[in-house]
């Protein structure tokens, strides 16, 4: 049984005009317990709208959501998220506090509770900033208390929409590495969103294309097999970035004669 599965899954919302306005359609994935996939596609096309089924926010209009045999029908804690910026931290709190925070309403103790965030913040590599508050942190420092007080909860899966994407180059790097370090150690499945063909081979283990919306849907998935430290000297990286390359150029073409239509 697969760790994770779509089934045909169909998102529309009722549109201002009366007429249904689609969002995703027909898209069908399983993925495997320690996947790391990321996915491609034109803006648009319905990315964070399967991110937010897969956590629980939105209901598929058709179709059905698996996790682990069971149907996602809410936000759960063993669904960890982490957004693009920072926002998503409670300014009042410190570092340590952020990452406790879904425990304590989880009603861990105190001491453990406390213990749990502080392994997390050595982690993602913050160890000695537990009592920063979050507008003495950097944007990359924040993105880490993102994902610590995400992890901290011990999910089954971490849901990633464009977290790095506000970051300068030199950080994003940084976090990228990172990232793969935290996921090697932690073996957690990841649904990372991205507009980047280099971000997406240097992170998964299989990269999903979907095709441009309205009504996007799953084109393809490529496995992404480079053993070791991941380089873009390496001549893999080279075939992969023109494959994924290839099976995106089309979607966004078709994405802006969309838009030049509808404008
Ligand atoms: N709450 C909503 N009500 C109506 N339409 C919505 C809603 N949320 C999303 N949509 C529409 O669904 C489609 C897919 O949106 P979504 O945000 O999932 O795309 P995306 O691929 O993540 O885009 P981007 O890359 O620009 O972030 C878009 O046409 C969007 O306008």
């Amino acid at each position: 049984m697969a760790f994770v599965e779509l089934r045909d899954v169909g998102k529309w919302y009722a549109a201002l005009s009366g007429r249904r306005s689609i969002a995703v359609q027909h898209f069908s994935l399983t993925l495997d317990r320690g996947d790391f996939l990321c996915l491609l596609g034109p803006s648009g096309c319905g990315k964070t709208t399967i991110l937010s089924m897969l956590a629980g926010f939105e209901a598929p209009s058709e179709g059905q959501i698996l996790l682990d045999g069971q149907a996602v029908r809410a936000p759960s804690r063993d669904r960890g998220v982490v957004f693009q910026g920072d926002d998503s931290l409670y300014p009042w709190l410190t570092a340590v506090q952020n990452i406790e925070f879904g425990l304590r309403v989880g009603g861990v103790p105190a001491k453990e509770r406390r213990a749990t965030a502080l392994d997390y913040l050595d982690l993602v590599g913050l160890n000695g900033q537990a009592e920063k508050f979050p507008a003495e942190l950097s944007g990359g420092m924040k993105q880490r208390i993102q994902i610590a007080r995400a992890l901290a909860n011990k999910p089954k899966m971490l849901l990633m929409d464009e977290p790095f994407g506000a970051l300068d180059a030199q950080t994003r790097s940084i976090m990228q590495r990172e990232l793969r370090r935290i996921w090697d150690a932690t073996g957690t499945t990841i649904v990372f969103i991205t507009h980047d063909i280099d971000e997406a081979i240097l992170l998964s283990t299989r990269v999903g294309v979907m095709t441009a919306g309205p009504g996007g849907t799953l084109k393809s998935v490529i496995p992404i097999e480079m053993t070791g430290d991941r380089e873009r000297a390496d001549p893999a990286y080279g075939r992969y970035y023109q494959q994924v390359h290839s099976d995106i150029r089309d979607e966004v073409a078709k994405a802006s004669s969309y838009g030049r239509k509808a404008a």
